[in-house]
């Protein structure tokens, strides 16, 4: 791909029926756990984006087995016991999840390795999983800074703790459980508001008992993992783009299907009813644990709201996309209680804020999010992505509503978690 993009379509409609990538969170997890039980795992729908592939990567260096045919994955281990130290540094890459959900695997293992990321991934703070695992026992060293990568994990005898989480944080829950799988005793968890639980649910698929009451999760050491088969839904997150899309652009009507409708994901869904935005749900199954369905989206007409509070764990990845689509709605929209968007890949509320605002957007930013006045009339402009996936998405499906075409500089991001997203697009635009 070049390194900049033009979105320019003609009267664009967006209809027809879309299955987007498999979740980016679930697949991860699929691998991790695979890899940490003994035997086979196969996973399919898996997401074939660049921070899924990190962790495909780390595993074969840890001496796990795993075949990819396209979505297809399948992961052989000789369990967590039976690793073995790797010969280079384990690359998270761009991805959050990677780092710090096995920074928490590695605590607990009997290996010795470092682990490193890209420039973006080197800045955003590890201490919130390192202070809790170091009271298990972990020994994490850095060269540099404590808080951020590159660090050094000596694998130790870990023993359980109580956990109150400071922030509302699915990777923090995350390393800290797949850390008391490991360790001595029952380790407990408990959330200020509820991240989204894919751990929880995969780790019960995969044969561990764990106990939840209110938002507090209870997990004994010492459980054996067994492989099982795991299927992915479609990431709400990646189709939250094209969501926005439809509901913005005249005459759309899109079917999203086989998409996660897990309840700590689906906070778009309430979000955009909140703003007028006709939504209806049908083919609801479950499998693995999991649920999805189908999301049939229209074009409406748009109303500012409140997006705060519990909410914004539900929809932390979507903020980016939903300031765009506040952007066209009647009145002020207030976005609130996510100061976590700026420990993302970017600073996403300056980095929102700045880009919305060269296409004309009346949009302030706040400590903890963001007030945008609507509707107001787009024009194109040539908008950066900071090298994060979101802002880059973010900035294509703008480019839908502009009165001119819209540039992207440094687009390639967006193969993170979503490879063919600019095929979706041209393909939902023709149909
Ligand atoms: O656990 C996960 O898979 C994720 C958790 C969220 O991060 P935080 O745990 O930092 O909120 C989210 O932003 C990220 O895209 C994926
Ligand atoms: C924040 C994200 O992911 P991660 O934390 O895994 O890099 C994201 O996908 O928007």
């Amino acid at each position: 791909m070049s390194e900049q993009q033009t979105v320019s379509f003609e009267k664009p409609v967006l209809r027809g029926a879309l299955q987007v990538p498999g979740d980016k969170s679930i697949s991860h997890r699929a691998v991790m756990l695979g890899s940490i039980a003994k035997g086979k795992t196969t996973i399919s729908g898996f997401l074939d984006g660049e921070d899924c592939l990190s962790t495909i990567e780390m595993f074969k260096q840890l001496g796990v087995k795993i075949t990819r045919n396209g979505t297809d994955v399948t992961v052989e281990s000789p369990g967590i016991a039976n690793w073995q130290t790797p010969t280079e540094a384990l690359d998270a890459g761009n991805s959050g999840t990677t780092a710090r959900l096995m920074l928490g695997i590695l605590s607990g293992s009997s290996v010795t390795s470092e682990m490193c990321g890209d420039q973006y991934l080197s800045k955003r703070p590890m201490k919130r999983v390192t202070d809790p695992l170091e009271q298990m026992g972990a020994d994490i060293t850095s060269k540099g800074t404590a808080d951020y990568l590159p660090l050094t994990v000596t694998g130790k005898t870990l023993h359980a703790i109580d956990y109150l989480m400071p922030v509302a944080s699915a990777q923090v829950k995350s390393a800290v459980l797949l850390a008391g799988l490991q360790a001595q005793g029952t380790t407990s968890v408990t959330e200020i508001a509820v991240s989204r639980d894919h751990t929880e649910r995969m780790l019960v698929q995969f044969g561990a008992k764990l106990e939840q009451q209110d938002q507090v999760i209870r997990i004994e050491g010492g459980q054996q993992l067994t492989g099982t088969d795991v299927v992915v839904p479609g990431d709400i997150s990646s189709a939250a783009f094209f969501m926005v899309a439809t509901a913005l652009v005249e005459n759309s009507d899109v079917s999203f299907l086989k998409v996660g409708l897990n309840p700590t994901r689906t906070g778009i869904l309430d979000v955009l009813e909140a703003m007028g935005v006709e939504t209806e749900l049908s083919d609801e199954q479950g499998f693995s644990g999991e649920r999805y369905g189908t999301v049939r989206i229209k074009h409406s007409k748009l109303r500012g709201t409140e997006i705060g509070g519990d909410l914004i764990p539900r929809l932390i990845d979507e903020l980016p996309v939903l300031a765009l689509l506040a952007t066209q709605a009647d009145g002020k929209t207030i976005i609130k209680d996510a100061e976590e968007l700026r420990v993302k890949e970017t600073d996403r509320i300056e980095a929102v804020a700045t880009e919305l605002r060269k296409l004309g957007a009346d949009i302030e930013t706040t400590p903890d999010g963001m007030i945008i006045n609507g509707p107001t009339p787009l024009t194109g402009a040539t908008l950066q992505s900071y090298g994060d996936h979101r802002l880059g998405m973010m900035a294509a499906v703008a480019g839908l509503i502009t009165s001119s075409p819209v540039q992207i500089d440094n687009p390639s991001c967006i193969a993170i978690s979503y490879p063919h997203f600019f095929e979706d697009l041209s393909e939902l635009v023709n149909q």
